[in-house]
Order: structure tokens, then sequence, then C-alpha cells
């Protein structure tokens, strides 16, 4: 049976206040939106995605999910979420097929959610996610509280919520023949199944405190700060890294190992040795890289293992390794400590060079953050980090992706193949 994902973003946004539909909005570089279907997409258990958008957007939704092979439908949402959700069971067909409705401004929902959810529709009909509450939950009549109820069995409700097809199928059409149900609307899939259904048990799988919903402005911060927290990218299999690297030419400024690894792969890598402190230096490398022919990836090499030499002192901040700095006494004596220079300085240098190579081919840039290890370590990690989040957002607009990662050259790998942007892997 054929496991669908129904990504409910009819909705308007309204307690958001942004003008415009939430799910649009740039999270990490990328809309709420792209977020959440790229967790459906990456599930395995997932066949196909269907997207409800709000009406007069659904064109700008096909544009943002085009590159996202599951998606199989762009449908125009309804006036309300219940109405949403009736339009995308009508789109289905009559084949039964597990369906997993979920908020599309939901976007942290975890593979271990969506995996659980779909085990568990092998033995129940109708299943939902939530979480207990943390707060204590009052029952109010104006504004006095009138109960205090149990904390205990009380949850808080998330999605994806997910049922066989003939079962909420059936729910609706109970709840939208019952003249009722208007006038009282649920506010979930669930509870319509619970209300025109009674008989149907709703199995209740552990969500995350991760799963949250933006809804309010305040939202945005936390969601922010939550993708800088928990963004990892997944091990590429060799043939993703293939079909991604193959016959693409990638510029790599300093680390060796990289480019060659990047070369096992199919890609086409040029290593370049040039002081990257130098802005002139960097341009004429990449315009010399470039009479070869168009550039897919520049990267900045020499990360961790250059900057984090333990024999480095704290009185130098490291040593930035030859790979990067073909002169590494390039650095004036007394000036700012070399990791400041070729990590920061070097990032911004390398950046400015490459957009007009990048643009052309919608590229991507991949920054390596200084190991945060020392005062020059940890602000220069920062700083770089600054740095790919802001020309993320700026270069989206390009169609150029940016990325940074502290970490080995395989896992440069997995980010240069990952298709996200904004990502910040290995260090805050
Ligand atoms: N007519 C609607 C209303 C809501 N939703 C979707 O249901 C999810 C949860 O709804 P909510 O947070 O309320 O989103 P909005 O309705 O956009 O927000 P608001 O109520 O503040 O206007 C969102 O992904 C939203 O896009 C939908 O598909 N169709
Ligand atoms: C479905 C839901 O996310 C579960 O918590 C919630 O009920 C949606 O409510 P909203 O008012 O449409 O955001």
């Amino acid at each position: 049976m054929r496991t669908v994902a129904v990504v409910l973003a009819g909705g308007v946004g309204q307690r958001a206040g942004l003008g415009m539909p939430k799910q649009l909005a740039r999270i990490a570089g990328r809309t709420i939106i792209e977020h959440t279907v790229a967790a459906f997409e990456a599930a395995p258990e997932v066949d196909e995605i269907v997207v409800l958008m709000a009406a007069g957007h659904t064109d700008e939704a096909a544009r943002l999910v085009a590159g996202f092979p599951k998606v199989s439908q762009v449908i125009e949402g309804g006036a309300s979420r219940t109405e949403t959700t009736w339009r995308a069971l009508s789109a289905l067909g009559t084949q039964e097929c597990r369906v997993l409705l979920h908020d599309a401004v939901r976007p942290f929902v975890e593979p271990r959610v969506i995996a659980d959810c779909v085990a568990a529709l092998e033995t129940s009909a109708a299943v939902m996610v939530a979480v207990p509450t943390s707060d204590t939950i009052v029952v109010t009549g104006g504004d006095l509280v009138r109960d205090i109820p149990d904390r205990a069995p009380l949850r808080r409700v998330q999605t994806p919520q997910c049922f066989l097809l003939s079962v909420v199928r059936e729910a609706y059409t109970r709840a939208l023949a019952d003249p009722a149900f208007a006038s009282r609307p649920a506010t979930d899939d669930c509870g319509v199944v619970l209300r025109y259904l009674p008989d149907v048990p709703i199995r209740v799988v552990a969500g995350s405190e991760h799963n949250m919903k933006v809804t309010h402005p305040v939202d945005f911060h936390i969601a922010e700060k939550l993708f800088q927290v928990t963004a990892s990218v997944p091990s590429a299999s060799p043939e993703t890294l293939r079909q991604v690297l193959s016959g693409r030419r990638l510029v790599v400024f300093g680390d060796p190992r990289l480019g060659g690894l990047a070369a096992e792969h199919g890609a086409l890598a040029s290593c370049l040795t040039v002081p990257v402190s130098d802005a002139a230096a960097v341009r004429e490398a990449l315009a010399e890289a470039a009479e070869a022919g168009p550039i897919d990836a520049v990267v900045l090499g020499a990360g961790t293992e250059t900057y984090a030499e333990p024999e480095a002192g704290p009185s130098d901040g490291g040593h930035v390794g030859a790979s990067t700095e073909a002169d590494p006494g390039q650095a004036e004596a007394g000036s700012a400590p070399d990791v400041v220079i070729a990590g920061h300085l070097g990032a911004l240098h390398v950046a400015e060079a490459a957009l007009p190579y990048l643009r052309d081919t919608h590229g991507q840039l991949l920054l390596h953050a200084p190991a945060p290890t020392g005062a020059a370590g940890v602000s220069a990690a920062a700083a770089v980090a600054a740095l790919t989040r802001f020309l993320a957002e700026e270069w989206s607009g390009h169609g150029v992706r940016v990325n940074c990662v502290t970490g080995t050259a395989r896992t440069s790998l997995d980010v240069l193949a990952c298709g996200g942007t904004g990502l910040v892997i290995g260090s805050g």
C-alpha cells in the first residue's frame, strides 16, 4: 500500500502577522514549506507528497517544491483547515493508501516520528502524534478558572495525523453532511475521526518537543535557533555522491583531501593554493579556473584539521596550513591571528569572488569554519557561520546555495550533496 504525505499549507498565517502565508517565510535560508517537504522527501516510508497551498500562491509553491521528486500534486487549499484536508482527500483517488496529514508549518518533524506513525498504521487505522504537557492546563469560563484537570493523561497534539484513506474519508464525509459541524469545526483531523467514527481507536505516537508549530511572531526566532542547533546532513550513499558530483566542476581552496575525494566520485576538482587573505589573488585564481569551464561549487577548505593543530599555541591562535595560505607568514606579525585572517577574511574574499560564477550554474559555496577553540577560533567560527546564513538568504534569489562545515572531507561531500542551504554543520 502506498504512503502519501499531505502537506497542509492552505492557511494565510494571520497570527504570524507577516502579511503573507507564513509557510513562505524563510528560515535558515529556505522557506518553511521547503523544509517540511524535504523532511518527507527524505523519509523512506513515504512514497508520494501532495501539497495544498493557500489561494494565490500555488504557482509559487509549485516552483519551490519542483526539485522534490516525490511531490505529485500542488493543489489550492480551502478557506478552513478542514476544507483543505477535504480537498486533499478528494485528490487522492479511490485506491486505499496510508495518508499522513501534516501542518506545513511544522518543519522540524523528525524521521523517527514519521517512521513510528507509518509503523503504527500497520495495526491502527488512525494515529495521532502528541507530547505530554509541561504546563498545567486549566478550563476557564470568562476570566475565571473553572477546573484544573489532572495533567498526567493530557497531551499536546502535533502532526502528522495518519489514517487509512478510507477511514479518514468516511469521517469527513459524515462531518460535512452534519450541519452542526460548520458551527463547531474540529481543530485537527483526529478530532473529526473521534467525533464521527468513535469506534475507531486512535493510537498515540510519541511526538517531539522539536516538532513545534510556527504560529506566532516569536516562533520564527525559536525556529531559526532550532535550525541552528539541530542542523545535520545525512551521510550520502556512494550512488548519490556520484549522481551529484559526476562531471561537476569543483574549485577547492586548500584541502587537497577534499578535492581528491570529490574526484573519486567523478567530480572535476581543481585545488588552488593561493593566499585567501589576498582578495585579488583569490579573484585571479577563480578567473583562471573558470577558463576551463563553468564552476558548480567553490569550497573554502582547510578547516578543522588545519586550524586545530595541537601544537598551535594560544598565542598564535592556531596556524593556517600551507594549503590555504601559500605563505603562512603572509599575515603580518602582530596582526590578527591567522585563524581570523584566513578563516573569516578568507571566507569573505572567496564568497565575493565566487558569486559571479556560481550564479551562472546555480551552484554552491561551501565554507569551512575554523574549529571553535580559543578566542580567535570561536569568534572566527561564529563570523563564518553568520556569513553563511546571511549569504544563503541573500543568494537564494540567485539560486546559489551556501553552507558551512567544520569536519572531515567526507562530511563536506555530504553537505555538498544534501540540497540544503544556510546549513552550519559541526559548529554553532
Ligand atoms: N485554510 C487552511 C488553514 C490552515 N491550513 C494549514 O494548517 C496548518 C496549521 O494551521 P495554522 O497554524 O492555524 O495556520 P494558518 O491558518 O495559516 O494561521 P492563522 O490561523 O494564524 O491564520 C498550517 O500549515 C496551515 O497552512 C490549511 O492548510 N488551510
Ligand atoms: C492540527 C494541530 O496542529 C494540532 O495541534 C492544530 O490543531 C492546528 O491548529 P491551528 O489553529 O489550525 O493552527
